[in-house]
């Protein structure tokens, strides 16, 4: 099959290089000229386990990249890959979604055969059919396209992995042909097929990331009371876990959930929810639990070591989770910014995120590894689940006094004295 996927982020790229290893010709339509230029010379403008392997087996093969829409009207399936960011009231910022919808309708015009746009973006209820669709017939100016929306479920870190293995895959449409194509690029992927409806396809995708969010800040809130009785909390999670209708999953409680897609996502089903007359009272909950989170372990530092004017403060974890780069909503940003804001010095490191943070806080200190971090620090906090952090031990020894605060459960060091959930 030939397919056009437009915007080359992480999902962009991601979806791209695997369908170009399940065997198809891919286009990448990317607005941005350096990043189109990194993907064809086999670079990938993230870090993603796998993902280098990918480029450098199908970059200038069967998978190119470049700003012109033209691939599209040569394609089978267009999968709109652009983001979807959060406007100031907390919906989802669509004007992305518009913007590609329009240039793939221009593409089109000159397009010949069957063609289907596919929705891979995650976008409330009701934008493939009322927003998406009419844009690109508006602009093609023809009515034979399809239109299909298959929201992505990849985690970040674990990308390739996750999109060649996937739970489910689901598959939106209002036809079945166009229904039919997306199932076909597909083959291959060993995973059970969901078809739906386009809005239902949609709203899968909130629900999903609703529900995991919600499991996080209810472990959280327990968490906060098993602090107070004394309770391990990952104890008690592990024989709530053990329940299959549970599931053991996303019962970390710590510093909270970050990255690009749960806050934003579970910000705009509320928006929508409000839009709609409802109240949506749980999902607010799960919000102001997660916000709440990070500076519990400011505040529970100050309990344990008073004052921080002037204290040198050690956080391991920069990034919102491990094995990414990305600091997008990461817990670490608050709790940098609690620390400064009491007068404490920060020195930070992450074994990918730096360069990231340090456009964010330009001022403190970036260690070059965990125990240079870790020098003559008044205290450590944890901020993200690096799995190089669970070998830590010596390391703090060199601390003035071994106070370290777990914001995630990795340490596996004997004697710290710790002060986790
Ligand atoms: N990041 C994730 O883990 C993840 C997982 C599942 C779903 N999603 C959803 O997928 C969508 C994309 O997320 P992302 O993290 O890949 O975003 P991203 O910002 O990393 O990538 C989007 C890309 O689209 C490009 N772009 C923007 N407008 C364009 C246009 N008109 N034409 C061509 N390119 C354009 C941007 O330059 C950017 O490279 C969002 O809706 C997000 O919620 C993200
Ligand atoms: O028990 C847990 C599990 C995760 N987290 C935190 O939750 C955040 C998100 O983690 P994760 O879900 O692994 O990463 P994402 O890459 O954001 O992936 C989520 O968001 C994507 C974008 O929508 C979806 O595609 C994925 O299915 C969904 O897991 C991170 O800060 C984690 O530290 C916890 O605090 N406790």
């Amino acid at each position: 099959m030939r397919i056009a996927v437009v915007g080359g982020g992480y999902v962009g790229l991601v979806t791209g290089a695997c369908f170009a290893e399940l065997g198809h010709t891919v286009d990448i339509v990317e607005i941005d000229a350096g990043k189109a230029a990194a993907i064809n010379a086999g670079r990938a403008p993230i870090h993603e386990r796998g993902l280098d392997a990918l480029l450098a087996k199908h970059a200038g093969v069967r998978l190119r990249a470049g700003t012109d829409y033209g691939p599209v009207a040569l394609s089978d399936l267009a999968f709109i890959c652009v983001g979807t960011p959060p406007a100031a009231d907390g919906s989802a910022d669509l004007s992305m979604v518009a913007a590609a919808s329009r240039s793939i309708g221009e593409a089109l015009r000159e397009g010949k055969g069957a063609h289907t746009v596919v929705v891979k973006s995650t976008v409330p209820p009701g934008t493939t059919e009322n927003l998406v669709a009419p844009t690109v017939g508006n602009h093609s100016h023809r009515a034979d396209t399809g239109f299909a929306m298959n929201p992505e479920f990849l985690r970040e870190g674990r990308a390739v992995e996750d999109f060649l293995h996937p739970d489910r895959i689901v598959i939106g449409s209002r036809d079945g042909r166009s229904g039919d194509t997306v199932a076909a690029a597909y083959t291959g992927v060993s995973a059970p097929v969901v078809r739906c409806g386009l809005t239902a396809a949609e709203m899968i995708k909130y629900a999903s990331n609703a529900l995991l969010a919600t499991k996080i800040s209810f472990a959280n809130e327990v968490g906060n009371v098993c602090k107070r009785l004394g309770i391990d909390v990952y104890e008690v999670m592990q024989g709530v876990g053990m329940d299959h209708r549970v599931s053991p999953h996303f019962l970390d409680a710590g510093a909270g959930f970050g990255g690009s897609c749960f806050p934003k996502d579970v910000a705009a089903l509320v928006s929508l929810a409000e839009g709609l007359g409802e109240e949506p009272a749980l999902l607010r909950s799960v919000l102001d639990v997660n916000d709440r989170q990070p500076l519990r372990m400011v505040r529970m530092l100050e309990e344990r070591i008073g004052d921080l004017a002037g204290k040198r403060v050690a956080v391991l974890g920069l990034a919102f989770k491990d094995n990414t780069d990305d600091i997008r909503e990461a817990r670490a940003v608050p709790v940098i910014a609690g620390l400064l804001q009491r007068g404490a010095a920060v020195a930070a490191y992450d074994p990918l995120a730096a360069a990231s943070m340090r456009r964010v806080f330009p001022g403190i200190d970036y260690a070059a590894s965990a125990a240079d971090a870790l020098r003559g620090a008044d205290a450590c906090l944890v901020m993200t689940e690096w799995p190089e952090f669970s070998t830590l031990n010596g390391e703090f020894d060199l601390m003035n006094s071994r106070i370290v605060i777990e914001g995630r459960r990795i340490l596996s060091c004997d004697g710290k004295e710790g002060i986790c959930w």
